[in-house]
């Protein structure tokens, strides 16, 4: 994959490059794909049943409203984003199983991390455009991550 830099000199503000300071949790660094979106508060039975279908190495982009008060996702999930094959999940909200999720093929950047685990009732909404860190992640947008960052091209 082109980096996250070399992409912005390429395409200039054209790309949006999201300025939220992730951590990087997963065993890849590097990972890009498709964007599909789910907005979901303290709630992550609508981002598991996401990951339970074929990734088709698509990035799933979750917008937690930035709470890092309960996990969206720990190894159990996450196991299921590898078993289908998304390329990555980006959480605007905490993980948690932190040793697990390094261990995993799969690229995952999150704000923090929090034992306590969401609740599962399934609220939020899917493939609705979301915004966070000055940045929109349209459903369809090419999503790139690396260690610098996170850039969208539409
Ligand atoms: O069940 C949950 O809320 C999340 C979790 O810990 C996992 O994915 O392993």
């Amino acid at each position: 994959m082109t980096s996250t830099a070399d992409l912005y000199d390429e395409h200039g503000d054209k790309l949006g490059s999201c300025d939220t300071q992730f951590r990087q949790y997963g065993g890849v660094a590097v990972f890009s794909g498709r964007a599909v979106t789910v907005y979901c508060f303290q709630d992550n039975a609508l981002l598991k049943s996401v990951l339970s279908e074929p990734g088709d190495g698509r990035v799933l982009v979750v917008d937690g409203g930035g709470s890092v008060h309960t996990a969206l996702m720990g190894d159990i999930i996450a196991g299921l984003a590898v078993a289908n094959g998304w390329s990555g999940v980006i959480i605007n909200g905490a993980v948690r199983d932190v040793a697990a999720l390094r261990e995993l093929p799969v690229g995952i950047k999150a704000l923090g991390s929090n034992p306590r685990k969401s609740g599962k009732t399934g609220s939020g909404e899917r493939d609705v455009p979301l915004q966070f860190g000055n940045c929109t992640f349209t459903p369809g947008a090419q999503v790139f991550s690396d260690d610098d960052g996170v850039v969208v091209l539409d």
